[in-house]
């Protein structure tokens, strides 16, 4: 926060409040800016994975799995007619044709769960049948209605089939103790449809993080009302609600706090008792109403991190506590956006065992010149495309501010250079879907 002017007595924290902790200048001075990768093996080396439970399958939607889970059944799991028909001995239909049909007698019908014990089917017999019903014994294929005609209790057969014809044969998808998911892959909504498939109603789980997101920032209004002088209407809070949202994180404390060190210290304390993970947004640079890094100090929270080679989100805080953790991000809603694509998925990834934690970068190529930042690495939003081999051509949508990103699919990390990347230049690149 660089504000030039007090607008009023209540802003005027610098001078109204009680002074909770001193601030210290020497510690913005005292820590050196950290490069991208390093900033994310410190994620890594510093967080460890909470404890894990069992929940519902509901429940699980977006969670991460403790261990592997295997088939409990044979998919499926018995003999099933593929087609709406007839169940018949394959043998028994001999060469029958259009114009030599073979005629077989009804003998009885079976639905799709139809449950009891199934008759047999002998020679010259068949059985009416349903699409996912269970094959009767003494039948071994399954004629499609469309190649036989009925009359009575006599049905015509125009073709004849050979064995396993139209029948889904017990296992042939999939054998009971089938690995299904491996620990520590995230779980949606197609891992939920295969577990219940595959007889399962639980799953052991890393159990969400609890959250608290800290928005900071006196000039922040919320839209649906006229702003007043020097406001600005609010993207992180609605924009990171949703992604956590979006990724199955329900529960999410949400506090809204004035530019005020009283209110940073009292916000980030109360946060430390309720959380595992406390997202800040703004006060995390230099200025004199920028109050997380002091507040963080102050707390006696250990800083293992402020400041990254990278534009947008260049004065990234991360602290921690025993297991808790502060994510402090730039205001700047653009390095919000990246932030959280970037970092924020890595360290809830780390929180909850990810095995492959994000976000996975891929190499590609630039379609467009890009600007580069001399000392920084830049994220550049990119549309994706692909060219005639299947080589990823990232278009630039233009700049890292949120009203741009936001059009893009992917990120592409942009080394520091002093001149432009010229297109066809190799980049790494991360989806943002
Ligand atoms: N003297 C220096 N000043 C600044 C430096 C520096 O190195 N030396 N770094 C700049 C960089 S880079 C960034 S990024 C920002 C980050 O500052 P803060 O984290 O303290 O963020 P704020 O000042 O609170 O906000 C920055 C910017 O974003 C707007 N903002 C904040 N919150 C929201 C929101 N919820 N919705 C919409 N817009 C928001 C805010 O109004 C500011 O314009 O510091 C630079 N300064
Ligand atoms: O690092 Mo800041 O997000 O403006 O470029």
């Amino acid at each position: 926060m660089s504000r030039k002017h007090c607008a009023g007595r209540a802003r005027c924290a610098e001078f109204s409040g009680r002074a909770v902790f001193p601030i210290d200048s020497s510690l913005h001075f005292g820590r050196s800016m950290i490069d991208v990768a390093h900033a994310l093996d410190l994620f890594d080396s510093n967080i460890s994975a909470l404890a894990t439970r069992t929940v519902s399958l509901d429940a699980a939607l977006g969670r991460v799995a403790a261990k592997d889970v295997l088939s409990k059944i044979d998919l499926p799991p018995f003999s099933q007619s593929a087609m709406d028909g007839y169940a018949v001995r394959a043998e028994d239909l001999g060469d029958a044709s259009e114009q030599a049909p073979v005629c077989l007698t009804r003998v009885g019908e079976v639905a799709a769960g139809a449950a009891g014990e199934l008759a047999h089917i002998g020679k010259g017999e068949t059985v009416r049948i349903f699409t996912g019903a269970r094959i009767p014994p003494g039948a071994d294929a399954v004629v499609r209605q469309e190649d036989t005609m009925s009359q009575g209790g006599a049905v015509y057969f125009k073709t004849s089939v050979p064995p396993a014809h139209d029948i889904r044969g017990r296992g042939e998808e999939l054998r009971e103790g089938t690995r299904l998911i491996a620990a520590g892959e995230r779980l949606d909504a197609r891992h939920i449809g295969v577990l219940s498939m595959c007889g399962h109603a639980e799953v052991e789980v890393y159990r969400e993080p609890r959250i608290t997101l800290l928005i900071s920032g006196d000039e922040i209004a919320s839209a649906g009302r006229p702003l007043g002088p020097g406001e600005v209407y609010d993207a992180n809070r609605p924009f990171l609600a949703g992604w956590l949202r979006m990724r199955g994180y329900a529960n999410v404390r949400i506090v809204a706090l004035a530019d005020e060190r009283e209110a940073v210290a009292t916000a980030l304390a109360e946060a430390f008792a309720a959380s595992d993970l406390v997202i800040s947004t703004g006060g995390v640079s230099v200025g004199e109403y920028d109050f997380f890094t002091h507040a963080a100090e102050a707390m006696g929270l250990e800083t293992v991190f402020w400041r990254v080679r990278q534009r947008p989100g260049k004065p990234l805080l991360f602290a921690r506590r025993d297991e808790c953790i502060l994510l402090g991000i730039p205001g700047n809603p653009g390095a919000v956006f990246v932030s959280a694509y970037v970092y924020l998925r890595r360290v809830l990834d780390r929180l909850e065992g990810r095995s492959e934690p994000g976000p996975r970068m891929r190499g590609g190529v630039l379609g467009e010149a890009v600007g580069c930042c001399a000392r920084r690495v830049t994220w550049c939003g990119c549309q994706l495309d692909y060219d005639g081999r299947g080589v990823a051509r990232l278009l630039p949508v233009g700049g890292h501010k949120m009203t741009q990103l936001y059009r893009a699919d992917a990120i592409a990390l942009i080394p520091p250079a002093e001149a432009q990347l010229p297109p066809g230049s190799v980049v790494r690149w991360f989806s943002l879907h």
